[in-house]
């Protein structure tokens, strides 16, 4: 039994959307608006998995309310709980997938005031809501260092 399971969690999906599903180099944060105790605070773009939907149907539908694009879904981001999620406090556990834009550019149309592609350079620059870094420190590894930057 995998340590840490929230007590019957809230299930919440989010993406690291990325540039290349491969080799990412750069990942989407999102500055978060609401509630006050998390505005300011930025994060994966996502949100709660509806009751008999599938956290990648629900994943499509955030981003579509959210950031107005359309996605294509790669590999999941594998957190300590079951099923690979990732606890945020008590009372959440959160699917990570890598994705990709396929149609439209995110925008901050819902839920977020401010959007940034990070390269692994700057991957820490904003303040990440503190459920989120163990997550970057994961996404930190995936990415690829721009070549000119490579020994
Ligand atoms: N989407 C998202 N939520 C996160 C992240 N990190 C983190 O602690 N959270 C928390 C914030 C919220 O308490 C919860 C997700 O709820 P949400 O407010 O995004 O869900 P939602 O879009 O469905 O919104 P609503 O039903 O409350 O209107 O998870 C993250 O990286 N992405």
């Amino acid at each position: 039994m995998p340590l840490d399971e929230p007590n019957d969690p809230v299930e919440v999906v989010a993406a690291a959307l990325v540039d290349d599903l491969a080799e990412p180099t750069r990942l989407l944060a999102a500055r978060r608006t609401e509630p006050p105790a998390l505005a300011g605070g930025w994060e994966l773009p996502g949100g709660k998995v509806d009751p008999g939907e599938e956290a990648v149907e629900a994943l499509h539908r955030e981003l579509r309310e959210e950031l107005g694009v359309e996605v294509a879904v790669g590999d999941r981001v594998d957190g300590p709980l079951a099923r690979g999620r990732w606890p945020l406090g008590t009372a959440y556990a959160m699917t990570v997938h890598l994705a990709v834009v396929t149609e439209g550019t995110p925008e901050p149309i819902e839920d977020h005031d401010a959007l940034r592609w990070l390269t692994a350079e700057d991957l820490y620059a904003v303040p990440w809501l503190p459920g989120d870094l163990p997550i970057v420190d994961a996404l930190a590894a995936r990415m690829a260092v721009p070549r000119r930057f490579r020994p």
